[in-house]
């Protein structure tokens, strides 16, 4: 069912119930939907982005309920084939139809989707798009996801299309975020969506949100999830993740095959909250990623915990370090625990090695042969002391 936003301005998109995996990465907890809008201007009319190819029947049935009989232009923000992939059915319904975008975009189209340049018409940074009373003007956000990123502005509505800057993973029949049904989820599911999308972004964000400043739109209709009204509520919880703040938390992702990391895991965790600080330890056998990646987006400390298996750490602790290093967050500390059967010296370095793109303080790593006993247990009751001690001093 195609859905008003203002006047000649429809979101037009799907909804995915029951999808549980996105990218085959990221779990969706709520769904997703893919949101694509129409602009009708007086002379001209443009479809902002478009949907997954197997959703391609919700996007033509609303098109039809609106009665749209000719589509001037396809305007492609992202690439990505979530918002890109049903452009060729759209082409090959509304052959008059130009794909507008920027060259980057036009040619990763090119690539993806087969497409031939004869399709596009390209637009430049600034430049506006006159649909007789509504005027389309595009902002060229490049890594804002991926290199060819872009937003587009409907300058008489103040309506800004973000594509996935701003999204979240939410299915659900009310438009806005202004219902009380909607509004717990949106955060929650806006900050998954920038934990395990956006957070490698972060420095190019922080600009973006600048221009989300300076023009104040009074709708951001992003291509993923709910509509926002509450401009600045969503834009400052944004504010905050980028920024370089971060809360006194420790992160301590785990694994172990016969409990002896595990007892170090659980008395360092209780010696840190003990310190006043926040700790969550995340067992990785157990643990959606996602939540995880949501306490990296501002906790002070990670403190990895393997025991060694195999001459390095547990393979699902790589899994993690490998997509920590690639989400790149601000944690200010690192170290990593874990006990050892005959050397646990290379657990170390696997999980160092794997995180080189993290700039973080190392913290010396506690190793432990077996099970922890006390004199290891006052070396952790140390460690924990030294981590406390470094987060109060940058929290103070
Ligand atoms: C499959 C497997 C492989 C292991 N490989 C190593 C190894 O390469 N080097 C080592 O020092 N210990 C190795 N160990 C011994 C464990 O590191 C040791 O038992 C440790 O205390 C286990 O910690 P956990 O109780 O937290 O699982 C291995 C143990 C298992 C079960």
């Amino acid at each position: 069912m195609a859905k008003k936003i203002k006047d000649g301005i429809y979101w037009v998109g799907a909804i995915d119930w029951d999808r549980v995996l996105f990218d085959e990465l990221v779990t969706l907890p709520e769904g997703t939907s893919y949101n694509a809008y129409v602009v009708l201007g007086s002379e001209k009319t443009a479809l902002i982005d478009t949907v997954e190819p197997h959703k391609k029947g919700e996007l033509f049935r609303n098109l039809e309920e609106l009665e749209i009989k000719k589509i001037d232009y396809i305007v492609s923000n992202h690439a990505e084939q979530d918002h890109s992939g049903t452009i060729p059915d759209v082409l090959e319904k509304f052959p008059e139809a130009k794909v507008v975008t920027n060259k980057k975009c036009r040619d990763m189209l090119i690539d993806l989707l087969d497409l031939p340049e004869d399709a596009f018409q390209l637009i430049e940074e600034g430049e506006e798009l006159p649909l007789g009373d509504k005027t389309l003007k595009f902002f060229l956000a490049p890594w804002v996801h991926w290199p060819e990123t872009m937003f587009t502005w409907v300058k008489e509505d103040r309506v800004l299309f973000t594509c996935d800057f701003l999204g979240s993973h939410i299915a659900t029949s009310e438009l806005f975020d202004t219902t009380d049904e909607n509004r717990a989820k949106v955060y929650l599911e806006t900050k998954r969506y920038y934990a395990e999308i956006m957070m490698p972004f972060r420095n190019f964000i922080k600009k973006h949100l600048k221009l989300i400043d300076e023009l104040k739109p009074e709708i951001i209709a992003p291509s993923h999830g709910v509509v926002i009204k509450d401009v600045e509520f969503m834009t400052g919880a944004y504010k905050r993740w980028v920024s370089d703040e971060v809360k006194p938390m420790v992160i301590i992702p785990f694994v172990s095959m016969h409990e002896s990391t595990r007892h170090m895991v659980d008395f360092l965790t209780s010696e840190l909250s003990e310190n006043g600080i926040i700790v969550r330890p995340y067992n990785l056998i157990k643990s959606d990623i996602g939540n995880v990646a949501m306490d990296l987006v501002d906790a002070a400390a990670v403190v990895i915990a393997s025991p060694t298996v195999l001459a390095g750490a547990h393979p699902s602790i790589i899994y993690f370090s490998y997509l920590m290093n690639g989400l790149r967050p601000k944690t200010k500390f690192i170290s990593v625990i874990g006990s050892y059967g005959w050397n646990g010296k290379v657990m170390v370095k696997h999980v160092q090695e794997t995180l080189k793109n993290v700039k973080a303080e190392w913290i010396e790593p506690v190793l432990i042969k077996g099970l922890p006993k006390e004199s290891d247990y006052q070396k952790l009751r140390e460690f924990a002391k030294e981590l406390s001690d470094k987060i109060k001093e940058i929290s103070n």
